[in-house]
């Protein structure tokens, strides 16, 4: 099953990295970013090395370096714990020359935060070294000068288009800023859903549930599914009882209802 959801905990925040861990996310990111201020990097590198040091088991964990910063790459590398890298503000496969060499075979997952980005996601998304696309909203939003739905659509379609044409899933949604409004992230998160996104990062471990039960299927859904599965069994055409018509063409979907690859 792919991840569905992802919480971000700033990495000068060491009290807080086993309290994301519990907090029934996917995955993990630490982030030494956005979330950190300029002089406070240094002592956040060094935390969240040590507790990739300590960590036995647990969700899956991302470390969301600076832009340029190789010493971050490799020190994380050092640490020799299995996790993915978050590189943000990627605008061409090129940024990632430097990333994907520091650090072979560890996943990448490439923030696009820009026009730029956007117009190179394609690009991008078939370098070999990235597993995954992400839209970082906020930054994006400052860069078109916009924060309306449509545009925001039109973004989240875009990237999800290049991630699938690179055989990578379908990207998560970005941050839900506001944190207090939990009605606001569900009927966003919705809509992200329905336009084909997968899952979602979180600032707050409360964001986490409802990322959840949004991205868990319905029970109408499960059944589809399940019945679809049933009734091409053997391939070619068949009919549900409810009456509609199936064929090989229904079946990617109820595979990926099912969490099936
Ligand atoms: C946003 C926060 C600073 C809020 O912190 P605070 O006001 O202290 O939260 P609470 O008092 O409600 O905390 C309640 C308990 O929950 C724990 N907690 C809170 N947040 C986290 C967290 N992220 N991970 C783990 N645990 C967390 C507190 O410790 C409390 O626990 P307890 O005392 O036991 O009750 C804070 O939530 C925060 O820092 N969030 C992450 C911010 C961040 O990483 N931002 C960057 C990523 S988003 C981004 O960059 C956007 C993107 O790039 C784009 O361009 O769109
Ligand atoms: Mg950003």
């Amino acid at each position: 099953m792919n991840p569905v959801s992802a919480l971000y905990v700033p990495g000068d925040r060491p009290d807080r990295f086993d309290k994301a861990a519990a907090s029934g996310a996917d995955v993990v990111i630490l982030d030494l970013e956005d979330a950190v201020a300029g002089d406070a990097k240094a002592a956040a590198l060094d935390h969240v090395t040590a507790w990739l040091r300590g960590r036995t088991g647990g969700p899956a964990v991302q470390v969301r370096v600076n832009p340029g910063a190789d010493h971050e790459i490799r020190a994380v590398r050092a640490t020799g714990a299995r996790v993915g890298l978050r590189i943000p503000k990627v605008e061409a496969p090129e940024d990632l020359g430097a990333v994907a060499s520091l650090a072979p075979g560890l996943p990448l997952t490439a923030l696009i935060e820009s026009a730029r980005g956007l117009e190179h996601a394609a690009a991008i998304a078939a370098h070999p070294a990235v597993a995954a696309l992400a839209l970082g909203e906020a930054d994006l939003a400052g860069d078109l000068g916009s924060t309306a739905d449509a545009v925001l659509d039109h973004a989240r379609i875009r990237l999800l288009v290049a991630a699938r044409a690179a055989d990578l899933p379908a990207p998560m949604l970005s941050a839900y800023p506001r944190i207090q409004d939990l009605d606001g992230l569900r009927a966003d998160t919705e809509r992200g859903r329905a336009l084909g996104l997968r899952g979602r990062t979180a600032v707050h471990p409360k964001q986490i549930p409802v990322i959840r039960e949004v991205f868990a299927p319905t029970p109408e859904e499960t059944a589809w599914a399940e019945a679809v599965l049933a009734a091409l069994e053997h391939g070619g055409v068949a009919t549900l009882p409810s009456g509609e018509m199936v064929d090989p063409a229904m079946l990617g979907r109820a595979r990926a209802i099912l969490g099936i690859r």
